[in-house]
């Protein structure tokens, strides 16, 4: 195993980065530990099995789940399928979850961990880019409902996350891409080395074994555990890390979930982009880095035409709206970040115009 990193979030958990990180988790869970329930993505099932069988070896009760794969694992019918198991299974509050695949199985397995007897613990261990540098680490966790994304949830801080990047290896390149979004989010927002690394190396930028893609999964998470240090609850600072999902989530919610979150996210980042631009708080040149960089690492900047009224409608849910009131995250420049409040339709209209397709 290659020497890993470790990222301390404030005084509560560390966040382990490295190839082969993976072999530790079996002997990593919390002291008094009797029962184990071991969720993850159906394509992580050898990983996560011969986890299920350290567990096992150490005389410890374990179940295993295979969720639905992607979004599909994030219904209050998952969740409510495994809080029957947990009860059947006589699961208490020194027993654990872990959680093994991409964001959205972290976010489900987190979930599930937050309210079962209003909070056991979960250790996480993501799979995919995104999972690493994002869902697994700051303690947000939560499922979709018909009427939006992520709108029923907790914050529920983990007891350890395990980024192996190894098992990168195996992330079909688009979920890979679909990770860097969030990175490039964090360059935006909070660190502008991100940004350099990604515009000076974009090919090592999406090699999963290369320096270049550690040092920015490093770069991300460090953004990440910073700000929720100061900020669990996001009644203020946590909110930058929200840029871009203002009409990322709407895009997500009108495609059914078919797009993928980093995906609608590098479009979003593009729209919120254009909104600061059309309220004078940035230039044209900001906008066109956002498009230049997210279109150098695949991602799409645009979204199709026709759809404002809808996409409004979706985006009035969003969860930093207070009363009737839209809020926006938008930078002033890179790593400076603002808010933009109630924007007046006909401005929302003509930043959606300057992403259109
Ligand atoms: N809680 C948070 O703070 C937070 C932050 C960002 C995103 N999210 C959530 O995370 C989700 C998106 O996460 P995602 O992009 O990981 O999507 P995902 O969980 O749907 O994973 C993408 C795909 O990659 C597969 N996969 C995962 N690891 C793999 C590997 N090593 N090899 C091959 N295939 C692999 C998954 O099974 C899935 O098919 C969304 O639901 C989003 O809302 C949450
Ligand atoms: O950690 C946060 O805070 C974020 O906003 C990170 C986002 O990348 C992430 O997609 C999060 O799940 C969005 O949260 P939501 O509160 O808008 O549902
Ligand atoms: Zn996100």
């Amino acid at each position: 195993m290659t020497e890993h990193s470790v990222i301390r979030v404030a005084d509560g958990y560390d966040v382990v980065i490295g190839e082969g990180v993976l072999a530790q988790v079996g002997g990593a869970l919390p002291t008094g530990t009797a029962r184990v329930l071991v969720v993850h993505a159906p394509v992580m099932e050898p990983q996560a099995g011969d986890l299920a069988a350290t567990f096992d070896a150490q005389g410890l009760q374990t179940q295993i789940v295979a969720l639905p794969d992607a979004e599909g694992a994030k219904t209050a019918q998952v969740a409510a399928d495994l809080w029957a198991r947990l009860g059947q299974a006589g699961f208490t509050r020194s027993d654990v979850v872990v959680a093994v695949g991409g964001g959205a199985t972290t976010d489900l397995g987190g979930f599930v961990a937050a309210t079962w007897l209003r909070g056991v613990q979960v250790v996480q261990v993501p799979t995919s880019l995104l999972g690493m540098v994002d869902a697994a680490v700051g303690g947000k966790t939560g499922i979709n409902t018909a009427e939006g994304k992520n709108l029923v949830g907790s914050f529920h801080p983990p007891h350890s996350v395990w980024c192996d990047l190894a098992v990168l290896r195996t992330l079909p390149p688009a979920d890979l891409a679909a990770g860097l979004a969030e990175v490039v989010k964090c360059g935006f927002i909070r660190d502008p080395r991100i940004l350099d690394l990604v515009e000076q190396h974009p090919r090592e930028a999406v090699d999963p074994t290369s320096a270049v893609l550690r040092e920015l999964v490093e770069r991300a998470v460090q953004v990440k555990a910073d700000v929720v240090a100061v900020d669990l609850k996001e009644s203020s600072l946590r909110e930058i890390l929200n840029y871009g999902h203002t009409f990322g989530h709407a895009i997500e919610q009108r495609e059914h979930y078919t797009w993928r979150h980093g995906d609608a996210v590098a479009v979003g980042m593009v729209y919120a982009a254009e909104l600061a631009r059309l309220v004078g708080l940035i230039g044209a040149d900001l906008v066109e880095r956002h498009r230049r960089v997210l279109a150098s690492l695949g991602l799409p900047t645009t979204y199709p035409a026709g759809h404002f009224d809808e996409l409004l409608t979706v985006m009035r849910r969003d969860k930093k709206t207070r009363g009737s009131m839209l809020r926006f995250v938008a930078l002033e420049s890179v790593g400076r970040v603002t808010r933009i409040e109630g924007p007046a339709d006909d401005m929302l209209r003509a930043a959606y115009d300057a992403v259109s397709s």
